[in-house]
């Protein structure tokens, strides 16, 4: 079985607004290492759910890609790259579509993780694919996060983060990253 140095040097980028997706950023860089990477852009979307969804969808519409901040030095370093973001309005946010659209993935192993409000990935895998041509994506990861629209921000405290937890590292034995 191959060992975790074999993997390469990995990045671990991901997109997060109420940092349930961080959390589990975080948990899966405590159990394989790498450089951890949060998504920023030069225009931060409003703090007001209503108004973040109604940019969302117009961007989504429009094919928009907010420029981002985050700038990620060497990436060609970098042989694995995991992803992490919400479900946005069933789809893969803008941000990360932006980043997927700067940064070249060929020949990179990609694999996608993702939180949302209980109404699963949406398209979004399907679209980390299709951006990612030349790469090997690996099975993703998806767990049930907040539910912003109700009042229900950040989730990854308590037992729940140890249910998470546990979660992470099953699939990261699937994929052999354990
Ligand atoms: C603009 C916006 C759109 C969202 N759309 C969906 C959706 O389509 N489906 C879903 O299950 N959750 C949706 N959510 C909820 C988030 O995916 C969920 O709360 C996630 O855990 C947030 O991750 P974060 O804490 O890392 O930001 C949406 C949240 C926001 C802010």
């Amino acid at each position: 079985q191959e060992t975790k140095k074999e993997k390469g040097k990995l990045l671990i980028v991901y997109l997060s607004r109420t940092n349930n997706t961080k959390q589990v950023a975080e948990i899966i860089q405590k159990e394989v290492g790498g450089d951890l990477v949060a998504l920023e852009l030069k225009d931060p979307y409003p703090e007001n759910y209503d108004s973040i969804v109604a940019q969302v969808a117009e961007e989504n519409e429009s094919g928009y890609l907010p420029p981002l901040k985050t700038r990620i030095d060497n990436f060609n370093q970098y042989d694995v790259v995991f992803l992490g973001f919400p479900t946005w309005g069933m789809r893969l946010p803008p941000p990360m579509k932006s980043f997927l659209n700067k940064y070249n993935m060929s020949d990179k192993t990609v694999i996608p993780f993702n939180t949302n409000a209980g109404y699963g990935i949406g398209s979004s895998f399907k679209t980390v694919k299709e951006m990612c041509p030349n790469a090997t994506i690996l099975e993703g990861f998806s767990t049930k996060g907040g539910i912003e629209r109700d009042g229900i921000y950040f989730v990854m405290e308590g037992d729940k983060k140890i249910k998470v937890k546990e979660e992470v590292v099953t699939w990261l034995r699937q994929i052999k990253f354990l």
